[in-house]
């Protein structure tokens, strides 16, 4: 049974829907991560399935059972889960007494206060600052005792909202080293809200991606990144060639489709007739100086017309009547005497292109 789920979720902020019908279920124990452009609703999706807010429409379950609008029903209800803010808030208070509100919130005794508390603040590597004054830390220690607050209750789901989105560099992969070590050893459900693709790869086992208050792919991080769902989705996530076709032929699943003359080979069950967007990769075009000297299925003739050095890599704009996008090693390019103006064969393998109805 899934330990959340939503069906038909609305939010509605004057006349204009925010989040627009979305439903989904989190198994107990996985991380979900919400990608999606600044706006698209994702810390309103968390506030929403997190109970903060009430749904304009739609409901949510809970383990099964549905919640209700009563206020104390969805205040039993909220306080199985936890929410990490992205701005968290911070009392003028140690650092003991910032973990411990919650559970003083919920009537526990002082007694059992320094066990649950010490807990919490070993978990997220911050024992020794039980005593300082909450106010004076930076922001990725705010942050652990953040988490650490959160976790003292010990919830079924855990919310964080960009969990990481004020931090430099280094204090982001102390939280995210964290945040792999709660969901490792913590038994609970972890749902959270990022901009940032490699982030939701590196910590979820499935995204969700959240455009303009719909929700347009909901699936492992891998699908995601090799399968966009649709254009808008290919986008997002830095697809950057990207062409529309008409599918002019099939045999076998192995499909021909027409983008403006040039005939592309690949796998799909489409129709004659049927409008595609291709998708493909920088990384899978291969690039080369002579024809025949891979076995793909497509070739194109070129003309390289930007070619920039990001080590150790290099990225060729090709011009090949449209621009396709390279993304070859330094080695390789130098290998063949790239430069601006060389004509090479830019090869892709049927299975590197991604066909999407359009
Ligand atoms: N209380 C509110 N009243 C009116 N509009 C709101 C309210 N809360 C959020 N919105 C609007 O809802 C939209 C989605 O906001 P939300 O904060 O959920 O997006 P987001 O994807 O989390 O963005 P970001 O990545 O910038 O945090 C925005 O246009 C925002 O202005």
């Amino acid at each position: 049974m899934p330990v959340l789920e939503a069906n038909g979720l609305i939010k509605r902020y004057g006349q204009t829907d925010i989040i627009k019908g979305i439903s989904l279920s989190v198994e107990a124990g996985e991380t979900i991560a919400f990608i999606g452009p600044s706006g698209a609703g994702k810390s309103t999706l968390l506030r929403l399935l997190d109970l903060l807010e009430l749904p304009s429409g739609g409901t949510i379950a809970l383990q099964g059972t549905r919640v209700g609008r009563k206020n104390s029903e969805r205040l039993e209800f909220r306080r199985r889960m936890s929410f990490v803010h992205q701005k968290p808030l911070v009392f003028s208070s140690s650092v003991f007494d910032n973990v411990a509100q919650p559970l003083k919130w919920r009537g526990f005794k002082k007694e059992d206060l320094h066990e649950r508390v010490g807990k919490a603040l070993a978990l997220v590597g911050m024992e020794h600052y039980s005593s300082r004054a909450a106010k004076t830390l930076s922001g990725g220690e705010t942050q652990r005792i953040a988490i650490a607050r959160s976790l003292v209750t010990d919830p079924e789901i855990l919310f964080l909202d960009e969990p990481t989105a004020n931090l430099d560099p280094p204090s982001t992969a102390r939280v995210e080293e964290l945040i792999t070590k709660i969901i490792k050893t913590q038994n609970l459900t972890v749902v959270m809200a990022t901009h940032d693709l490699a982030q939701g790869q590196r910590l979820a086992g499935r995204i969700g991606v959240l455009m303009n208050g719909e929700l347009m792919q909901l699936a492992k991080s891998d699908e995601i990144f090799l399968a966009p769902a649709c254009r808008a989705v290919a986008e997002f996530i830095g697809i950057e060639n990207i062409f529309s076709g008409t599918v002019i032929g099939n045999l076998e699943g192995m499909v021909n489709v027409d983008v403006s003359g040039q005939v592309f080979q690949t796998l799909g069950d489409f129709a004659i007739g049927d409008k595609v967007n291709l998708f493909v990769r920088p990384e899978d075009v291969t690039v080369s100086l002579a024809a025949g000297s891979t076995s793909a299925r497509n070739c194109l003739r070129g003309t390289i017309s930007r070619l920039s050095l990001i080590n150790p890599l290099v990225r060729l704009e090709i011009d090949c009547g449209f621009k396709l996008m390279a993304v070859i090693t330094r080695a390789s390019s130098e290998e063949m005497g790239l430069s601006l103006g060389s004509n090479v064969y830019a090869c892709l393998k049927a299975t590197a292109i991604h066909a999407v109805r359009a």
